[in-house]
Formats: C-alpha cells, structure tokens, sequence
C-alpha cells in the first residue's frame, strides 16, 4: 500500500481527501499534519473528516510526520506550500500539490526542486474540468480572433485567492489557443472610465459569494451569438478523487513536475 500523508487535514479539502484517499485500493491514510499552533493538532483526522476515529492524530508540521510516508497530498496555502516542496526534495517524498495561488517564482522554484522528487501540481483535480481546459483551447483555436474571451468564476466567501487557479488556467489555454501571451492580453479588473475593450483582451472576473464550491464561465462571444463553456462542481469530492488518482500516480515516477494532463492521459488531446 502506498502511505499517504495529508497536509491541511483539518481544511476543507484536507477532510474530503482524507475520505478518498480511504476509499482507494492503492493508499493508505498513513499521517496528517497542521500548522503549528492550530487547535485540530492532536484531534483525530478520521473524525474530523467523518466523524469515525481512525487513529491517525493530526501531527504539528510536516517534519513531525514526515517519515511516516511515501506521498503528501497538500490545498493548504500557497507559501506553506513550497516549505513543503522544500522539505519533501530533502527527503525525496512524492507530492500532490493542489494549492493554488502559487506565483510565478514558485513555480520556478518548484521546477528546480523536483530535480529531487516527483510531483503532480495542478489548480484543478477534477476530470471534467481538465476536460474543459483542453476545449478552452480548441474552441479559442477554431474561432480565432473575432470572437471575445471573458472568463467568470465565482466561489465561496472564504477562498483566500483571486482570481481561481482554474480561471487563470482556462485563461492560459484559450490564449494558447489563438497565439497570445496571456501576460500581455490577461484583464482582471475593470472600473472607472477604461475606454474600449482592446480585442485581444482576455477577461477574468471573481464572485465571492456563501458557500459556492466552484463555478467556472468562459464566453466566446461573437457578433449576435456566443458559446459559453461552463463548469460547476457539485462538491468538493471530484477534486478529492482525483488528488487521490494524482497520489497513486506519481509515486512511481521519475523526478519532475507533472500535471494532471499526465495523471489522465489526456495530454495528446
Ligand atoms: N486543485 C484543486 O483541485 C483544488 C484546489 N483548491 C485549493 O486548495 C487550497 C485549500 O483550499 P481549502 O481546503 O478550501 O482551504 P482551507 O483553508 O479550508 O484549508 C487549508 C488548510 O491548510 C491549513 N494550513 C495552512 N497553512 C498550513 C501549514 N503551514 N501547515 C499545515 N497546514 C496548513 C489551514 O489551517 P488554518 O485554517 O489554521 O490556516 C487549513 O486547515 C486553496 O489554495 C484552494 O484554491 C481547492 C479545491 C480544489
Ligand atoms: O478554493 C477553492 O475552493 C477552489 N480552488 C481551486 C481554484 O482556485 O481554481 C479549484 C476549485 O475551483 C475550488
């Protein structure tokens, strides 16, 4: 059995992972970990995930549990994150990385970090929505550029990141799509006097709102018709079951970043 260690399992997507990683023939809910100083630190994770205690004891920090297994499954935050990444090049330990908000920097430094360990990072675990990135980027293809690219996402009013990892993902596809650099064309704010929308504009607007898992919008729009692609997550499960997926994936890889292009096989599409 593969051992699993979960970062954040007193978080969201720590506790639904923590069902899936429990329900996958291959894995084995081995340890979890918070932060320092957080109250679920000596609670049981199979508890807080399910109310049934499991045995596994919410461990403080990473080195603290460490040793006890083969592949982390972190969504915690993004600077958390990459002390993570850090500790698991030393000790040569698989990661899942579903955090999003990492910046451009840390994912540089994640490339050179995984010289030392194998690692699945991508803003959306979920199939269908790695389904969408990929038709994000065909339909972009096919319509070229008299068509308009908006992108509205809208989650939960905790989320601390804005916009979506998924949203800029999209973004990045459908720029890919029609031969832009999203740096150069990316729009996320609109206010004031902003004059006309410069046509190789891709847009990107947030909604917080309640309890939204995740609902993601990309327009085409054209003159009198538009396509919309739209996904909506139901719950958080689909991401947990594909974190779960990633972590039976990755441990028998070579060193490197992969995505879940990979993990699915769909990178050829
Ligand atoms: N790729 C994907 O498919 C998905 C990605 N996400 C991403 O996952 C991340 C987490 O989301 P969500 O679960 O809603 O957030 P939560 O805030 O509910 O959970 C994050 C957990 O990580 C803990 N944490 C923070 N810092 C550390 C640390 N240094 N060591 C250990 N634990 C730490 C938090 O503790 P505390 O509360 O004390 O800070 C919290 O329990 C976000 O970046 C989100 O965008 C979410 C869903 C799907
Ligand atoms: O924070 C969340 O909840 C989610 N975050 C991810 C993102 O930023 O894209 C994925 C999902 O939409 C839920």
């Amino acid at each position: 059995m593969i051992k699993v260690i979960i970062a954040g399992a007193a978080g969201r997507m720590g506790r639904r992972v923590a069902l899936m990683v429990n329900r996958h023939p291959r894995l084995e809910f081995a340890a979890a970990f918070e932060a320092p100083g957080s109250p679920a630190i000596g609670k049981d994770a199979g508890f807080l995930s399910a109310g049934e205690e499991n045995g596994v004891i919410i461990g403080e920090g990473l080195e603290s549990v460490i040793d006890q297994g083969d592949v982390i499954i972190d969504f915690t935050f993004h600077k958390a994150t990459m002390e993570f990444a850090r500790l698991a090049a030393q000790h040569n330990r698989a990661m899942v990385i579903g955090t999003t908000g990492l910046s451009a920097e840390d994912l540089a430094e994640l490339g050179g970090l995984a010289k030392n360990f194998p690692c699945v990072q991508a803003p959306n675990m979920s199939v269908c929505v790695n389904v969408l990135f990929k038709l994000a980027k065909k339909t972009a293809a096919i319509l070229g550029d008299d068509y308009d690219i908006e992108i509205i996402e809208a989650h939960h009013n905790k989320k601390k990141d804005a916009p979506s990892g998924t949203a800029l993902k999209l973004a990045e596809m459908a720029a890919e799509g029609v031969g832009r650099k999203l740096s150069e064309v990316a729009v996320c704010e609109r206010n004031g006097i902003i004059g006309e929308r410069r046509s190789e504009e891709i847009g990107i607007q947030t909604i917080r709102a309640a309890d939204i898992v995740g609902e993601h919008t990309v327009y085409f729009a054209g003159q009198g018709e538009r396509i919309e692609l739209v996904h909506r997550a139901h719950s958080r499960d689909h991401f947990a079951r594909g974190a779960a997926t990633a972590a039976a994936w990755i441990v028998d890889r070579e060193n490197g970043v992969y995505s879940m292009f990979d993990v699915l096989g769909l990178d050829d599409l």
